[in-house]
């Protein structure tokens, strides 16, 4: 059994790479990062290390890997997959998508045999996005075949494994937890058994509770620490002030989950104070500026700021310490992060309230873009006089 999976970094190698493997997949990793595919293909495994007490380490073997640009070989591997699997990031899916559609097309004229193609990213509808981009590339044909033959199923992921340096170029540390669901209603052909993998019939409950709890908690908590000045997440999770607001916008995206989807109120609680265990483990050194990195995409209607803020509001939940999540990240304004320095130099040219709505979709009589622009006042007197 052949998958082919795009990016061969942190959450590539970490974790889906590792659990293909361990499923008896034969990893074959496409990557433009050249250093990293002579890497693989010279040593044809890595290791994988548990940020945990002992530090436990596994290898994963038979790996390989091809560089992005080498098209013809990319389309090889995808007509000869058995499964494809994406962590490239959001932004990046639409640069994937023509060798997606090159494999596709080739492998559509020689055989029927079904492929799932499952992007793992932190985003909602991840792979629904990544078929519309792939599909935009494929001649009408090609089209018909591929609806019938190729799945999309969404999923959601979630394991975090910081950036890191190590002289071993290719081992990597990851948390110990992992949750990986996939929308089984969308799968082509047989389940990929993968031990690891939950299959659900409905998605949304899932990643709108991991994006909405994770990956809101964390960018409260870049967010936040970069605003008083820590480096690191468990730095600033310790930070009284910051674990506060952190935990009441978790009782705001709380209240809404358990509105929204029915969640036992009792059973979320755990699960967020699991969570913020999860980020204050001391094995692990996370970067907030890795945690918040491309703020104009966390700052997106959908994300994992604004999406729940605007919800909240259809249950009558007043989303406070989301606004002050959403002011901080407004004002993130790290110059090596090609989007904050955008960010900051919008908010010159143009101003925080145009900034604020050009880029989140809130609407300047929406009670939340008060909310905010309270918030981000308060943060940027306070950076003032610090
Ligand atoms: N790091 C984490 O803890 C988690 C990350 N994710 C998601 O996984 C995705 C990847 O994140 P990380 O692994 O942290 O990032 P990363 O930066 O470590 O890995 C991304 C890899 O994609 C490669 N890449 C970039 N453009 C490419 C292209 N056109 N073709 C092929 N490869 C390309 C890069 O060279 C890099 O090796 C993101 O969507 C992230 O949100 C999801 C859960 C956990
Ligand atoms: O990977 P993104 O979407 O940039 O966001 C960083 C987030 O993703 C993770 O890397 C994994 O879920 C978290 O550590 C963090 O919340």
């Amino acid at each position: 059994m052949l998958a082919v999976h795009f990016g061969a970094g942190n959450i590539g190698r970490g974790f889906i790479g590792q659990l293909l493997h361990q499923a008896g997949y034969e990893v074959c990793f496409i990557d433009v990062n050249q250093e990293l595919v002579d890497e693989i293909n010279s040593r044809k495994a890595y290791s994988v290390q548990l940020a945990m007490e002992g530090t436990p380490v596994s290898v994963v073997e038979g790996v390989r890997a091809i560089h992005g640009q080498d098209t013809e070989a990319v389309a090889q591997a995808i007509a000869d997959a058995d499964l494809v699997t994406t962590a490239v990031g959001p932004n990046v899916l639409p640069h994937i998508a023509p060798a997606i559609a090159a494999g596709i097309t080739r492998r559509i004229t020689h055989t029927d045999r079904p492929l799932n193609v499952i992007a793992c990213e932190n985003m909602i509808g991840g792979s629904a996005q990544l078929k519309t981009h792939v599909f935009a590339q494929l001649d009408e044909a090609v089209r018909a075949k591929a609806e019938e033959l190729v799945g999309f199923p969404n999923a959601a992921v979630d394991r975090i494994v910081p950036l890191q340096k190590h002289e071993d170029k290719l081992l990597v540390t990851v948390e110990p937890f992992f949750e990986w669901a996939v929308d089984q209603s969308h799968i082509i052909g047989d389940i990929p058994q993968i031990e690891g993998v939950t299959y659900v019939n409905d998605l949304t409950p899932y990643i709108e509770r991991k994006l909405y709890t994770v990956n809101t908690g964390h960018a409260m908590i870049a967010y936040l620490g970069y605003q008083m000045g820590y480096a690191a997440i468990d730095e600033a999770i310790r930070d009284d002030e910051i674990l506060r607001a952190t935990r009441q916008a978790l009782q705001e995206t709380g209240a809404l989950l358990v509105a929204k989807h029915g969640f036992d109120k009792g059973q979320h609680k755990e699960y967020v104070e699991k969570i913020l265990g999860r980020f204050a483990n001391p094995y692990i050194t996370d970067q907030v500026t890795r945690v918040g990195r491309s703020p104009i995409r966390k700052l997106a209607p959908q994300d994992r700021l604004v999406g729940p803020a605007m919800q909240c509001f259809d249950h009558g939940i007043v989303p406070e310490h989301l606004g002050l999540g959403i002011a901080a990240a407004l004002l993130f304004d790290f110059r090596e992060d090609p989007e904050a320095v955008q960010l900051t130099e919008d908010i010159q040219r143009f101003g925080l309230e145009h900034v604020l709505k050009t880029y989140t979709g809130i609407r300047v009589n929406h009670a939340l873009f008060s909310i905010v622009m309270n918030h981000a006042r308060e943060l940027q007197a306070r950076r003032k006089t610090n």
